[in-house]
Protein backbone atom coordinates (compact mmCIF):
# COMPACT_ATOMS: atom_id res chain seq x y z
CA UNK A 1 0.00 0.00 0.00
CA UNK A 2 1.10 3.84 -0.69
CA UNK A 3 2.54 5.24 2.33
CA UNK A 4 0.74 7.76 4.12
CA UNK A 5 3.52 9.83 5.60
CA UNK A 6 6.58 9.45 2.86
CA UNK A 7 7.52 7.55 -0.41
CA UNK A 8 5.94 5.26 -2.70
CA UNK A 9 5.04 1.27 -1.38
CA UNK A 10 5.74 0.33 1.97
CA UNK A 11 6.67 -2.72 0.92
CA UNK A 12 9.63 -1.69 -0.28
CA UNK A 13 12.58 -0.08 1.07
CA UNK A 14 16.18 1.05 0.27
CA UNK A 15 18.58 0.39 3.44
CA UNK A 16 21.47 2.23 4.39
CA UNK A 17 24.78 -0.11 5.34
CA UNK A 18 26.61 0.92 8.13
CA UNK A 19 29.33 1.99 6.08
CA UNK A 20 27.28 4.34 4.82
CA UNK A 21 25.65 5.47 7.84
CA UNK A 22 29.17 6.17 9.14
CA UNK A 23 30.46 7.99 6.19
CA UNK A 24 26.86 10.29 6.69
CA UNK A 25 28.25 10.59 10.40
CA UNK A 26 31.43 11.58 9.81
CA UNK A 27 30.37 14.66 7.46
CA UNK A 28 27.49 15.63 9.29
CA UNK A 29 27.54 14.37 12.46
CA UNK A 30 25.55 11.82 14.72
CA UNK A 31 22.44 12.20 13.90
CA UNK A 32 19.19 11.22 15.97
CA UNK A 33 15.78 10.94 14.89
CA UNK A 34 12.52 12.66 15.24
CA UNK A 35 9.37 10.74 16.55
CA UNK A 36 7.17 9.89 13.70
CA UNK A 37 3.30 10.66 13.90
CA UNK A 38 0.93 7.36 13.97
CA UNK A 39 -1.55 7.06 11.20
CA UNK A 40 -4.43 7.35 13.92
CA UNK A 41 -3.30 10.24 15.92
CA UNK A 42 -3.21 12.25 12.11
CA UNK A 43 -6.15 11.08 11.20
CA UNK A 44 -8.08 12.47 14.17
CA UNK A 45 -6.51 16.15 13.07
CA UNK A 46 -8.71 16.28 9.81
CA UNK A 47 -11.13 18.90 10.75
CA UNK A 48 -15.09 19.04 9.56
CA UNK A 49 -15.15 19.25 5.62
CA UNK A 50 -16.61 22.56 4.97
CA UNK A 51 -18.31 21.15 2.19
CA UNK A 52 -22.25 20.74 2.78
CA UNK A 53 -23.68 20.05 0.43
CA UNK A 54 -21.04 18.07 -1.65
CA UNK A 55 -21.24 16.88 -5.75
CA UNK A 56 -21.95 13.12 -5.74
CA UNK A 57 -18.70 12.19 -7.42
CA UNK A 58 -17.00 13.55 -4.17
CA UNK A 59 -15.58 11.93 -1.27
CA UNK A 60 -15.34 14.09 1.97
CA UNK A 61 -13.48 10.67 3.94
CA UNK A 62 -10.85 11.63 6.42
CA UNK A 63 -8.37 9.29 5.20
CA UNK A 64 -9.16 10.34 1.34
CA UNK A 65 -8.10 14.00 2.36
CA UNK A 66 -5.41 13.10 4.61
CA UNK A 67 -3.92 10.99 2.22
CA UNK A 68 -4.27 13.70 -0.52
CA UNK A 69 -3.11 16.71 1.91
CA UNK A 70 0.87 16.74 1.08
CA UNK A 71 3.43 16.48 -1.82
CA UNK A 72 6.60 15.27 -1.32
CA UNK A 73 9.02 18.43 -0.53
CA UNK A 74 10.94 18.42 2.45
CA UNK A 75 8.79 20.99 4.05
CA UNK A 76 5.38 18.05 2.95
CA UNK A 77 7.96 15.17 4.39
CA UNK A 78 8.37 16.96 8.13
CA UNK A 79 4.19 18.00 8.15
CA UNK A 80 3.62 14.04 7.45
CA UNK A 81 6.21 12.35 9.59
CA UNK A 82 5.21 15.23 12.42
CA UNK A 83 1.11 14.15 12.01
CA UNK A 84 0.64 18.02 10.96
CA UNK A 85 -0.93 17.75 7.68
CA UNK A 86 -3.38 20.62 7.18
CA UNK A 87 -4.66 22.62 5.62
CA UNK A 88 -6.52 19.78 4.08
CA UNK A 89 -8.89 19.91 0.91
CA UNK A 90 -12.54 19.60 2.25
CA UNK A 91 -12.81 16.92 -0.40
CA UNK A 92 -11.30 14.03 -2.89
CA UNK A 93 -12.95 13.12 -6.40
CA UNK A 94 -11.63 10.61 -8.49
CA UNK A 95 -13.53 11.59 -12.12
CA UNK A 96 -13.75 8.88 -14.67
CA UNK A 97 -14.44 10.79 -17.91
CA UNK A 98 -13.96 14.22 -19.42
CA UNK A 99 -17.64 15.03 -18.92
CA UNK A 100 -16.94 14.15 -15.45
CA UNK A 101 -14.27 16.52 -15.02
CA UNK A 102 -16.42 19.39 -17.12
CA UNK A 103 -19.23 19.03 -14.73
CA UNK A 104 -16.98 18.90 -11.39
CA UNK A 105 -15.29 22.48 -12.52
CA UNK A 106 -18.63 23.63 -13.97
CA UNK A 107 -20.37 23.04 -10.04
CA UNK A 108 -16.86 24.38 -8.16
CA UNK A 109 -17.45 27.37 -10.16
CA UNK A 110 -20.73 28.20 -9.02
CA UNK A 111 -20.04 27.40 -5.52
CA UNK A 112 -16.96 29.29 -5.23
CA UNK A 113 -15.16 25.99 -4.57
CA UNK A 114 -11.38 26.10 -4.78
CA UNK A 115 -9.76 23.28 -7.06
CA UNK A 116 -6.64 21.32 -6.59
CA UNK A 117 -6.15 18.93 -9.58
CA UNK A 118 -3.59 15.88 -8.70
CA UNK A 119 -1.86 13.31 -10.53
CA UNK A 120 0.76 11.50 -8.78
CA UNK A 121 0.91 13.81 -6.03
CA UNK A 122 4.88 13.51 -6.49
CA UNK A 123 5.29 17.31 -6.45
CA UNK A 124 8.24 18.80 -4.38
CA UNK A 125 7.69 22.57 -4.90
CA UNK A 126 4.14 22.64 -3.17
CA UNK A 127 2.05 21.90 -5.68
CA UNK A 128 -0.71 20.31 -4.49
CA UNK A 129 -0.99 21.59 -0.80
CA UNK A 130 -4.30 23.60 0.44
CA UNK A 131 -2.92 27.28 0.89
CA UNK A 132 -4.30 28.76 4.18
CA UNK A 133 -4.56 32.19 3.04
CA UNK A 134 -7.65 31.53 1.17
CA UNK A 135 -10.96 30.92 3.06
CA UNK A 136 -12.47 28.76 0.33
CA UNK A 137 -13.11 24.79 0.58
CA UNK A 138 -11.08 23.06 -1.36
CA UNK A 139 -11.48 20.24 -3.99
CA UNK A 140 -8.88 18.03 -4.69
CA UNK A 141 -9.48 16.36 -8.18
CA UNK A 142 -7.34 12.94 -8.77
CA UNK A 143 -6.98 11.98 -12.24
CA UNK A 144 -5.87 8.32 -11.14
CA UNK A 145 -9.35 6.91 -12.84
CA UNK A 146 -8.34 8.08 -16.01
CA UNK A 147 -5.43 6.09 -16.87
CA UNK A 148 -6.28 4.31 -20.49
CA UNK A 149 -4.39 3.88 -23.90
CA UNK A 150 -7.03 5.05 -25.94
CA UNK A 151 -5.90 5.01 -28.91
CA UNK A 152 -2.44 4.44 -31.00
CA UNK A 153 -2.13 5.16 -34.26
CA UNK A 154 0.92 3.42 -34.86
CA UNK A 155 1.36 4.60 -38.62
CA UNK A 156 1.95 8.40 -37.02
CA UNK A 157 3.51 6.95 -33.68
CA UNK A 158 1.23 8.93 -31.35
CA UNK A 159 -0.50 7.44 -28.48
CA UNK A 160 -3.93 8.91 -26.96
CA UNK A 161 -4.03 7.91 -22.75
CA UNK A 162 -6.05 9.34 -20.26
CA UNK A 163 -3.48 12.25 -18.10
CA UNK A 164 -4.22 10.82 -14.96
CA UNK A 165 -1.65 7.14 -15.89
CA UNK A 166 1.24 6.99 -13.96
CA UNK A 167 4.39 6.17 -15.29
CA UNK A 168 4.66 1.82 -15.39
CA UNK A 169 1.20 1.76 -15.98
CA UNK A 170 1.35 3.95 -19.19
CA UNK A 171 4.71 1.64 -20.23
CA UNK A 172 2.99 -1.41 -19.96
CA UNK A 173 0.17 -0.67 -21.95
CA UNK A 174 2.65 0.68 -24.66
CA UNK A 175 4.68 -1.95 -23.78
CA UNK A 176 1.47 -4.58 -24.68
CA UNK A 177 1.39 -3.32 -28.22
CA UNK A 178 5.71 -2.55 -28.94
CA UNK A 179 6.22 0.71 -27.73
CA UNK A 180 7.54 2.84 -25.39
CA UNK A 181 7.10 6.88 -24.59
CA UNK A 182 10.60 6.61 -22.58
CA UNK A 183 9.83 9.56 -20.51
CA UNK A 184 11.74 8.33 -16.45
CA UNK A 185 11.35 11.04 -14.10
CA UNK A 186 13.09 9.61 -11.17
CA UNK A 187 9.75 9.41 -9.59
CA UNK A 188 8.22 7.51 -12.76
CA UNK A 189 6.63 4.98 -9.87
CA UNK A 190 3.97 7.14 -8.74
CA UNK A 191 3.88 10.35 -11.30
CA UNK A 192 1.55 10.78 -14.41
CA UNK A 193 1.05 11.95 -17.90
CA UNK A 194 -0.59 15.19 -16.64
CA UNK A 195 1.58 16.26 -14.12
CA UNK A 196 4.50 15.78 -16.08
CA UNK A 197 3.06 18.12 -18.83
CA UNK A 198 1.81 20.87 -16.29
CA UNK A 199 5.19 20.54 -14.51
CA UNK A 200 7.42 20.89 -17.86
CA UNK A 201 8.78 17.77 -16.79
CA UNK A 202 12.03 16.03 -17.49
CA UNK A 203 12.86 11.99 -17.25
CA UNK A 204 16.52 10.57 -17.29
CA UNK A 205 16.88 9.30 -20.80
CA UNK A 206 15.78 13.00 -22.18
CA UNK A 207 18.93 13.18 -24.34
CA UNK A 208 17.20 10.22 -26.52
CA UNK A 209 13.52 11.18 -26.10
CA UNK A 210 13.75 14.91 -25.18
CA UNK A 211 11.62 16.10 -22.61
CA UNK A 212 8.20 15.99 -22.55
CA UNK A 213 7.51 19.29 -23.79
CA UNK A 214 9.20 17.16 -26.97
CA UNK A 215 6.82 14.63 -26.15
CA UNK A 216 3.64 16.44 -26.11
CA UNK A 217 1.39 16.20 -29.16
CA UNK A 218 -1.67 17.60 -28.41
CA UNK A 219 -4.41 16.51 -26.18
CA UNK A 220 -8.08 18.49 -23.91
CA UNK A 221 -7.86 20.59 -21.00
CA UNK A 222 -10.97 21.28 -19.38
CA UNK A 223 -10.82 24.79 -18.23
CA UNK A 224 -13.68 26.99 -16.58
CA UNK A 225 -14.32 28.56 -19.81
CA UNK A 226 -14.95 25.53 -21.98
CA UNK A 227 -12.81 22.76 -23.40
CA UNK A 228 -9.22 23.66 -25.37
CA UNK A 229 -8.69 20.76 -27.93
CA UNK A 230 -4.83 20.91 -29.18
CA UNK A 231 -4.93 18.73 -32.44
CA UNK A 232 -1.89 16.44 -33.22
CA UNK A 233 -0.75 18.30 -36.26
CA UNK A 234 3.60 17.63 -36.25
CA UNK A 235 4.00 20.96 -36.71
CA UNK A 236 2.77 24.26 -38.00
CA UNK A 237 3.52 27.74 -38.54
CA UNK A 238 -0.31 28.82 -37.49
CA UNK A 239 0.49 31.54 -35.02
CA UNK A 240 1.13 30.69 -31.22
CA UNK A 241 1.14 27.00 -29.99
CA UNK A 242 -1.44 25.93 -27.18
CA UNK A 243 0.52 23.65 -26.15
CA UNK A 244 2.86 26.29 -24.78
CA UNK A 245 -0.10 27.28 -23.02
CA UNK A 246 -1.06 23.71 -21.20
CA UNK A 247 2.96 23.08 -20.87
CA UNK A 248 3.97 24.30 -16.91
CA UNK A 249 0.41 25.40 -16.13
CA UNK A 250 0.24 23.57 -12.78
CA UNK A 251 -2.99 23.37 -12.73
CA UNK A 252 -3.83 26.68 -13.03
CA UNK A 253 -5.48 27.25 -16.03
CA UNK A 254 -7.84 23.85 -16.30
CA UNK A 255 -7.10 20.11 -16.24
CA UNK A 256 -5.99 17.87 -18.81
CA UNK A 257 -8.06 14.92 -19.24
CA UNK A 258 -6.64 13.80 -22.76
CA UNK A 259 -3.15 13.39 -23.55
CA UNK A 260 -1.62 13.00 -26.96
CA UNK A 261 2.25 11.66 -27.00
CA UNK A 262 4.64 10.92 -29.32
CA UNK A 263 5.76 7.47 -29.02
CA UNK A 264 8.59 5.53 -30.42
CA UNK A 265 8.87 1.53 -31.39
CA UNK A 266 10.53 -0.33 -28.12
CA UNK A 267 14.35 -0.24 -28.38
CA UNK A 268 16.22 -3.44 -29.34
CA UNK A 269 18.70 -2.57 -26.92
CA UNK A 270 19.22 -0.69 -24.09
CA UNK A 271 22.00 -0.56 -21.51
CA UNK A 272 24.02 1.76 -19.29
CA UNK A 273 27.77 2.36 -18.65
CA UNK A 274 30.60 4.40 -16.23
CA UNK A 275 33.43 5.99 -17.40
CA UNK A 276 35.32 7.87 -14.46
CA UNK A 277 37.38 11.19 -14.78
CA UNK A 278 40.44 12.33 -13.15
CA UNK A 279 38.52 15.81 -12.31
CA UNK A 280 36.10 17.78 -13.18
CA UNK A 281 36.64 20.04 -15.56
CA UNK A 282 37.61 16.72 -18.04
CA UNK A 283 34.27 14.96 -17.29
CA UNK A 284 32.40 18.53 -18.26
CA UNK A 285 34.45 19.32 -21.29
CA UNK A 286 33.71 15.84 -22.34
CA UNK A 287 30.00 15.96 -21.92
CA UNK A 288 29.96 19.36 -23.39
CA UNK A 289 31.47 17.93 -26.19
CA UNK A 290 29.45 14.63 -26.70
CA UNK A 291 26.04 17.37 -26.34
CA UNK A 292 27.49 19.60 -28.86
CA UNK A 293 28.49 16.64 -31.19
CA UNK A 294 25.08 14.95 -31.14
CA UNK A 295 26.57 11.72 -30.42
CA UNK A 296 23.14 9.48 -30.33
CA UNK A 297 23.29 8.11 -26.87
CA UNK A 298 20.26 7.82 -25.03
CA UNK A 299 21.64 9.32 -21.20
CA UNK A 300 24.36 11.58 -20.01
CA UNK A 301 25.27 12.34 -15.98
CA UNK A 302 28.00 13.17 -14.66
CA UNK A 303 28.88 13.34 -10.51
CA UNK A 304 31.06 15.92 -8.92
CA UNK A 305 34.09 14.69 -6.97
CA UNK A 306 31.91 14.60 -3.57
CA UNK A 307 28.77 13.37 -5.24
CA UNK A 308 31.21 10.01 -7.20
CA UNK A 309 32.68 9.35 -3.42
CA UNK A 310 29.28 9.89 -1.64
CA UNK A 311 27.32 7.43 -3.99
CA UNK A 312 30.08 4.85 -3.64
CA UNK A 313 29.49 4.65 -0.48
CA UNK A 314 26.18 4.78 -0.11
CA UNK A 315 25.40 2.50 -2.72
CA UNK A 316 28.41 0.03 -2.99
CA UNK A 317 29.79 -2.53 -1.09
CA UNK A 318 33.22 -2.02 0.48
CA UNK A 319 35.17 -4.41 -0.70
CA UNK A 320 34.62 -4.27 -4.42
CA UNK A 321 34.83 -0.52 -4.23
CA UNK A 322 38.24 -0.98 -2.80
CA UNK A 323 39.20 -3.18 -5.97
CA UNK A 324 37.52 -0.23 -8.24
CA UNK A 325 39.22 2.52 -6.20
CA UNK A 326 42.55 0.85 -6.61
CA UNK A 327 42.43 0.15 -10.64
CA UNK A 328 41.40 3.65 -10.58
CA UNK A 329 43.93 5.03 -8.67
CA UNK A 330 46.69 3.37 -10.95
CA UNK A 331 45.00 4.64 -14.13
CA UNK A 332 44.99 8.28 -12.52
CA UNK A 333 42.05 8.88 -11.01
CA UNK A 334 41.99 9.70 -7.15
CA UNK A 335 39.44 9.63 -4.51
CA UNK A 336 38.53 13.14 -3.96
CA UNK A 337 39.00 14.27 -7.19
CA UNK A 338 37.32 12.06 -9.85
CA UNK A 339 34.23 12.03 -10.99
CA UNK A 340 31.71 9.41 -12.95
CA UNK A 341 29.64 9.75 -15.73
CA UNK A 342 27.30 7.48 -16.55
CA UNK A 343 26.16 7.01 -20.46
CA UNK A 344 22.75 5.02 -21.44
CA UNK A 345 23.31 3.17 -25.28
CA UNK A 346 19.63 2.23 -26.17
CA UNK A 347 18.45 1.80 -29.78
CA UNK A 348 19.13 -0.96 -32.53
CA UNK A 349 21.96 -3.19 -31.30
CA UNK A 350 24.19 -1.46 -34.26
CA UNK A 351 22.82 2.04 -33.59
CA UNK A 352 23.32 1.86 -30.01
CA UNK A 353 26.92 -0.09 -30.22
CA UNK A 354 28.04 2.56 -32.75
CA UNK A 355 26.73 5.36 -30.14
CA UNK A 356 28.75 4.33 -27.31
CA UNK A 357 31.25 3.42 -29.13
CA UNK A 358 31.61 7.32 -30.26
CA UNK A 359 30.93 8.68 -26.77
CA UNK A 360 33.44 6.15 -25.55
CA UNK A 361 36.08 7.55 -28.01
CA UNK A 362 35.47 10.59 -26.84
CA UNK A 363 35.45 10.25 -23.23
CA UNK A 364 39.32 8.77 -23.86
CA UNK A 365 39.83 11.92 -25.46
CA UNK A 366 39.07 14.02 -22.33
CA UNK A 367 41.08 11.24 -20.13
CA UNK A 368 37.83 9.21 -19.20
CA UNK A 369 38.44 5.11 -18.21
CA UNK A 370 35.64 3.40 -19.52
CA UNK A 371 35.00 0.72 -16.78
CA UNK A 372 32.01 -0.81 -18.70
CA UNK A 373 28.45 -2.21 -17.93
CA UNK A 374 28.39 -3.45 -14.16
CA UNK A 375 28.42 0.03 -13.04
CA UNK A 376 25.53 0.91 -14.94
CA UNK A 377 23.68 -1.98 -14.60
CA UNK A 378 23.94 -1.11 -10.76
CA UNK A 379 22.50 2.67 -11.69
CA UNK A 380 19.89 1.31 -13.78
CA UNK A 381 18.88 -1.82 -10.97
CA UNK A 382 18.65 1.54 -8.24
CA UNK A 383 17.21 4.13 -10.62
CA UNK A 384 13.88 4.26 -9.30
CA UNK A 385 14.57 2.69 -5.82
CA UNK A 386 16.92 5.37 -4.60
CA UNK A 387 13.85 7.92 -3.53
CA UNK A 388 13.52 5.13 -0.85
CA UNK A 389 16.73 5.94 0.50
CA UNK A 390 15.23 8.99 1.86
CA UNK A 391 12.64 6.96 4.56
CA UNK A 392 16.28 5.04 5.48
CA UNK A 393 17.84 8.46 6.26
CA UNK A 394 14.96 10.15 7.52
CA UNK A 395 14.75 6.53 10.32
CA UNK A 396 18.74 7.57 10.94
CA UNK A 397 18.26 11.35 11.50
CA UNK A 398 19.07 12.40 8.07
CA UNK A 399 16.84 15.00 6.22
CA UNK A 400 17.99 15.16 2.41
CA UNK A 401 16.46 17.99 0.06
CA UNK A 402 17.25 18.78 -3.79
CA UNK A 403 17.35 21.64 -5.59
CA UNK A 404 18.43 22.21 -9.74
CA UNK A 405 18.55 24.51 -12.42
CA UNK A 406 19.90 24.92 -16.05
CA UNK A 407 22.59 27.38 -17.14
CA UNK A 408 24.71 27.85 -20.50
CA UNK A 409 27.68 25.67 -20.30
CA UNK A 410 30.00 29.29 -19.90
CA UNK A 411 28.17 29.10 -17.12
CA UNK A 412 28.12 25.65 -15.52
CA UNK A 413 30.91 25.32 -13.16
CA UNK A 414 30.59 28.67 -11.41
CA UNK A 415 26.97 27.92 -10.82
CA UNK A 416 27.51 24.47 -9.84
CA UNK A 417 30.09 25.88 -7.16
CA UNK A 418 27.74 28.98 -6.10
CA UNK A 419 24.76 26.77 -5.57
CA UNK A 420 27.06 24.51 -3.40
CA UNK A 421 28.35 27.75 -1.49
CA UNK A 422 25.38 28.93 -0.46
CA UNK A 423 23.81 25.53 1.05
CA UNK A 424 27.36 25.66 3.13
CA UNK A 425 27.20 29.22 3.81
CA UNK A 426 23.64 28.93 5.51
CA UNK A 427 24.77 25.38 7.45
CA UNK A 428 27.70 27.46 8.34
CA UNK A 429 25.28 30.27 9.98
CA UNK A 430 23.42 28.27 11.56
CA UNK A 431 25.76 26.23 13.14
CA UNK A 432 24.84 23.11 11.38
CA UNK A 433 27.25 20.62 9.92
CA UNK A 434 25.81 19.80 5.78
CA UNK A 435 27.09 17.20 2.94
CA UNK A 436 26.61 18.82 -0.42
CA UNK A 437 26.71 17.25 -4.07
CA UNK A 438 26.07 17.88 -7.66
CA UNK A 439 25.53 15.98 -10.83
CA UNK A 440 24.56 17.33 -14.39
CA UNK A 441 21.49 15.86 -15.23
CA UNK A 442 20.58 16.46 -18.91
CA UNK A 443 22.69 17.81 -21.21
CA UNK A 444 22.11 19.75 -24.09
CA UNK A 445 24.27 21.54 -27.07
CA UNK A 446 23.90 24.56 -24.97
CA UNK A 447 24.08 23.68 -21.38
CA UNK A 448 23.10 21.51 -18.57
CA UNK A 449 21.04 21.37 -15.73
CA UNK A 450 22.51 21.44 -12.45
CA UNK A 451 21.12 18.98 -9.40
CA UNK A 452 22.43 19.62 -6.23
CA UNK A 453 21.45 17.45 -3.05
CA UNK A 454 22.38 18.15 0.54
CA UNK A 455 21.85 16.52 4.02
CA UNK A 456 21.52 17.48 7.34
CA UNK A 457 20.47 16.61 10.45
CA UNK A 458 17.17 16.95 11.83
CA UNK A 459 17.39 19.66 14.88
CA UNK A 460 15.90 18.66 17.96
CA UNK A 461 12.06 19.04 16.77
CA UNK A 462 10.08 19.59 13.95
CA UNK A 463 9.63 23.44 13.95
CA UNK A 464 13.55 23.86 14.34
CA UNK A 465 14.61 21.35 11.39
CA UNK A 466 11.28 23.26 9.32
CA UNK A 467 13.12 25.98 9.53
CA UNK A 468 16.85 24.76 8.79
CA UNK A 469 15.21 23.96 5.38
CA UNK A 470 13.27 27.07 5.21
CA UNK A 471 16.76 28.92 5.34
CA UNK A 472 18.25 26.29 3.73
CA UNK A 473 16.19 26.21 0.25
CA UNK A 474 16.07 30.68 0.46
CA UNK A 475 20.10 30.23 0.52
CA UNK A 476 20.05 28.35 -2.38
CA UNK A 477 17.21 29.95 -4.47
CA UNK A 478 18.79 32.74 -4.20
CA UNK A 479 22.05 31.49 -5.17
CA UNK A 480 20.35 29.91 -8.73
CA UNK A 481 18.70 33.87 -9.33
CA UNK A 482 22.22 35.27 -8.91
CA UNK A 483 23.89 32.95 -11.18
CA UNK A 484 20.91 33.53 -13.66
CA UNK A 485 19.30 30.24 -13.72
CA UNK A 486 15.89 29.08 -14.40
CA UNK A 487 14.41 28.52 -10.81
CA UNK A 488 13.72 25.36 -11.91
CA UNK A 489 14.92 22.70 -14.75
CA UNK A 490 12.23 20.21 -13.83
CA UNK A 491 10.42 20.33 -10.59
CA UNK A 492 8.38 23.43 -11.75
CA UNK A 493 7.43 26.27 -9.58
CA UNK A 494 4.65 25.42 -7.14
CA UNK A 495 4.54 27.54 -4.23
CA UNK A 496 8.13 27.15 -3.23
CA UNK A 497 9.47 29.00 -6.10
CA UNK A 498 6.70 31.35 -7.19
CA UNK A 499 8.65 34.40 -5.64
CA UNK A 500 11.84 33.41 -7.56
CA UNK A 501 9.78 33.38 -10.91
CA UNK A 502 9.23 37.56 -11.61
CA UNK A 503 13.26 37.47 -11.85
CA UNK A 504 13.29 35.09 -14.84
CA UNK A 505 9.87 36.18 -16.72
CA UNK A 506 10.13 39.99 -16.30
CA UNK A 507 7.14 42.45 -15.53
CA UNK A 508 6.25 41.80 -18.68
CA UNK A 509 6.25 38.13 -18.79
CA UNK A 510 4.43 37.86 -15.29
CA UNK A 511 1.59 39.95 -16.76
CA UNK A 512 0.85 38.00 -19.75
CA UNK A 513 0.94 34.71 -17.36
CA UNK A 514 -1.77 36.20 -14.83
CA UNK A 515 -3.77 38.05 -17.74
CA UNK A 516 -3.56 33.90 -19.20
CA UNK A 517 -4.95 32.84 -15.70
CA UNK A 518 -7.32 35.55 -15.23
CA UNK A 519 -8.85 34.56 -18.87
CA UNK A 520 -9.00 30.88 -18.55
CA UNK A 521 -9.94 31.15 -14.47
CA UNK A 522 -12.18 34.13 -13.72
CA UNK A 523 -13.32 32.81 -11.43
CA UNK A 524 -9.77 31.67 -9.43
CA UNK A 525 -10.90 28.82 -8.63
CA UNK A 526 -7.93 26.81 -9.97
CA UNK A 527 -4.96 25.83 -7.57
CA UNK A 528 -4.98 29.65 -6.74
CA UNK A 529 -1.45 30.41 -5.01
CA UNK A 530 0.31 28.22 -7.39
CA UNK A 531 2.76 29.20 -10.09
CA UNK A 532 1.74 32.70 -10.19
CA UNK A 533 1.48 34.02 -6.57
CA UNK A 534 -1.63 35.82 -5.57
CA UNK A 535 -1.27 39.25 -6.05
CA UNK A 536 -0.18 40.70 -2.80
CA UNK A 537 2.33 37.90 -2.43
CA UNK A 538 3.65 38.81 -5.34
CA UNK A 539 4.27 42.39 -4.51
CA UNK A 540 5.88 41.32 -1.75
CA UNK A 541 8.28 38.78 -3.76
CA UNK A 542 9.00 41.84 -5.46
CA UNK A 543 10.19 43.45 -2.37
CA UNK A 544 11.81 40.72 -1.14
CA UNK A 545 13.82 40.83 -4.80
CA UNK A 546 15.11 44.03 -4.31
CA UNK A 547 16.19 43.21 -1.15
CA UNK A 548 18.06 40.20 -2.56
CA UNK A 549 19.87 42.21 -5.24
CA UNK A 550 22.10 43.41 -2.31
CA UNK A 551 22.46 39.18 -1.61
CA UNK A 552 22.54 38.72 -5.38
CA UNK A 553 25.71 40.85 -5.21
CA UNK A 554 27.34 39.01 -2.68
CA UNK A 555 26.81 35.92 -4.08
CA UNK A 556 28.41 37.23 -7.35
CA UNK A 557 31.57 38.41 -5.36
CA UNK A 558 32.19 35.40 -3.65
CA UNK A 559 31.58 33.32 -6.75
C1 LIG B 1 11.68 11.23 -5.57
C2 LIG B 1 11.29 12.22 -6.62
C3 LIG B 1 12.00 12.26 -7.80
C4 LIG B 1 11.64 13.17 -8.80
N1 LIG B 1 12.33 13.14 -9.97
C5 LIG B 1 11.96 13.96 -10.98
C6 LIG B 1 12.63 13.90 -12.24
O1 LIG B 1 13.54 13.09 -12.46
N2 LIG B 1 12.21 14.75 -13.20
C7 LIG B 1 11.18 15.62 -13.00
O2 LIG B 1 10.82 16.33 -13.92
N3 LIG B 1 10.55 15.71 -11.82
C8 LIG B 1 10.89 14.90 -10.82
N4 LIG B 1 10.25 14.97 -9.61
C9 LIG B 1 9.17 15.96 -9.41
C10 LIG B 1 7.76 15.45 -9.78
O3 LIG B 1 7.73 14.05 -9.84
C11 LIG B 1 7.32 16.03 -11.12
O4 LIG B 1 7.07 17.40 -10.95
C12 LIG B 1 6.10 15.36 -11.75
O5 LIG B 1 5.95 15.83 -13.05
C13 LIG B 1 4.82 15.56 -10.97
O6 LIG B 1 3.85 14.68 -11.49
P1 LIG B 1 2.59 14.21 -10.63
O7 LIG B 1 1.71 13.40 -11.52
O8 LIG B 1 3.00 13.58 -9.39
O9 LIG B 1 1.88 15.61 -10.36
P2 LIG B 1 1.37 16.22 -8.97
O10 LIG B 1 2.48 16.30 -8.03
O11 LIG B 1 0.14 15.53 -8.55
O12 LIG B 1 0.98 17.69 -9.46
C14 LIG B 1 1.96 18.58 -9.89
C15 LIG B 1 1.29 19.79 -10.55
O13 LIG B 1 0.66 19.40 -11.75
C16 LIG B 1 -0.74 19.70 -11.72
N5 LIG B 1 -1.42 18.60 -12.39
C17 LIG B 1 -1.29 17.26 -12.16
N6 LIG B 1 -2.08 16.58 -13.02
C18 LIG B 1 -2.72 17.49 -13.78
C19 LIG B 1 -3.68 17.41 -14.83
N7 LIG B 1 -4.12 16.25 -15.31
N8 LIG B 1 -4.11 18.57 -15.39
C20 LIG B 1 -3.67 19.77 -14.95
N9 LIG B 1 -2.77 19.90 -13.96
C21 LIG B 1 -2.31 18.77 -13.38
C22 LIG B 1 -1.09 19.83 -10.25
O14 LIG B 1 -2.18 20.66 -10.03
C23 LIG B 1 0.19 20.41 -9.69
O15 LIG B 1 0.21 21.81 -9.88
C24 LIG B 1 10.58 14.08 -8.58
C25 LIG B 1 9.88 14.03 -7.38
C26 LIG B 1 10.23 13.12 -6.41
C27 LIG B 1 9.45 13.08 -5.13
Amino acid sequence: MRRWNGWGDDANNFPLNKHARKFLESRVGKAKALPDADFKSALKKVPESRIDNPHPLLSTDAEDRLRHARGQSLEDWLAMREGELGPFPDAVCWPETSEDVKQLLAWAGEQNIKVIPYGGGTSVAGHIIATSSDKRPIVTIDMGRMRQLEDLDTASQIATFGAGVAGPDLEAQLKARGYTLGHYPQSWELSTLGGWIATRSSGQQSYRYGRIEQMFAGGEMETPIGTLEIPEIPANSAGQDMRELVLGSEGRLGIITKAKVRVTPKAEHESFHGVFFPNWQQGHDCLQAIGQEKIPVSMLRLSNPEETSSHMVLAGHPYLLGGLKRYLKLRGCHEGQMCVAMIGATGSKSFAKTALKQAIKQCKRFGGIYIGAPLGKKWEHSRFRSPYVRHTMWDAGFAVDTFETCVKWSNVSKTMQTMEQAVKDAAQEMGVKVQVFTHLSHVYAQGSSIYTTYIFNVAKDYPETLQRWKNFKKASSEAIVACGGTISHQHGVGVDHASYLPAEKGELGMKVMRNNIQLMDPGGIMNPGKLVADIETEVDSLAVQSLDKKKQQQIKQTA
